[in-house]
């Protein structure tokens, strides 16, 4: 028989992108697929689109090589337990733990991700407004923009959409109205399958105004979110190419607006392929998780 523990846990979100963080600094949990998903469970557990496992990038096999120039690991889960290379929104609310649990300050820094280090600056916190206020930056690192045509659908509709990779695979589809992305209860077909051999996170985009978008996301292995960054870095370069603002083409950054349902964030594009991701970062809250809970929601 075990020995009845209790894990630490906090609850966090960015823009309404919320995540279960597992601080495990020498990686001793094993956080297998199936004990995320109970974690995940918005009825019968803590809930969240996803677990952000914080462990240091040397107790990480994953991560030990990027150790040197990044002490934290972002062992980042989808709800369903799957493994994702990258998430953006989930950056910043890790940035965010960080800070609240006082191994970083507010400035630079830099995070381990499977998706290579991100460098990240937590903007100054305003006094007597608690870990919410404040935005955080990340520095997403450039895309990539595979070639070949891809269609969503949805129900009798089809888009043309864009392939664009972000660390993580998204579809990005301009559309007349983000009602006609419907109900997105399971995920949206996307062709040709083999574009997306991994599977693919797709972005549902309308015009809100000058370099101002908006979108709805159904997320790999999380079904739809009220928000996801990598998605919205995706469609501000594909809104950037469509609307002829490459920024390798003009030499200017380009900077999109783009609402979630969650909320706002702002995304640059710099000549050079890089791009920044800035908004929200929340901890709603902390406390304990019974191991013999999840021992029993395993079986
Ligand atoms: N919500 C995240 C993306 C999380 C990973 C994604 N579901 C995937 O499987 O690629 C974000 O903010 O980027």
């Amino acid at each position: 028989m075990s020995t009845r523990t209790r894990i630490p846990f906090l609850k966090g979100h960015g823009t309404e992108n919320d995540f279960v963080i597992v601080p495990d600094p020498e990686n001793t949990l094993d956080l297998t697929p199936e004990a995320v998903a109970a974690l995940c469970d918005r009825r019968a557990g803590i809930g969240g689109d996803g677990v952000l496992h914080v462990v240091r990038s040397a107790a990480h096999p994953e991560a030990r090589e990027m150790a040197a120039e990044a002490e934290w690991f972002m062992d980042y889960r989808n709800g369903d337990g799957s493994i994702a290379e990258m998430c953006g929104n989930g950056t910043r609310v890790f940035a965010r733990y960080l800070q609240h649990a006082g191994h970083v300050t507010e400035g630079d820094l830099a995070i381990a991700t499977r998706a290579g280090v991100k460098s990240v600056h937590i903007a100054k916190t305003v006094p007597d407004s608690g870990s919410a206020a404040g935005d955080v930056t990340i520095g997403m690192g450039s895309a990539r923009l595979p070639e070949g045509d891809v269609t969503v659908s949805v129900g009798e509709r089809s888009w043309p959409a864009r392939n664009v990779n972000m660390g993580n695979p998204h579809a990005v589809a301009f559309v007349e109205d983000l009602a006609h992305a419907g109900t997105l209860y399971s995920p949206p077909p996307v062709s040709p399958a083999a574009a997306y051999p991994d599977g693919v996170n797709v972005e549902f985009v309308v015009d809100r105004g000058p370099r101002h978008v908006a979108m709805r996301v159904h997320e790999r292995g999380s079904g739809e979110t009220r928000s996801c960054g990598t998605g919205a870095c995706a469609v501000a370069v594909a809104a950037a190419r469509r609307d002829g603002a490459d920024p390798a083409v003009t030499g200017t950054p380009a900077t999109y607006t783009v609402d979630v349902p969650g909320g706002r964030l702002v995304i640059t594009e710099r000549p050079d392929g890089e791009i920044e991701m800035t908004g929200p970062a929340v901890i709603v809250a902390e406390g304990e998780i019974d191991s013999e809970w999840l021992e029993n929601a395993l079986r």
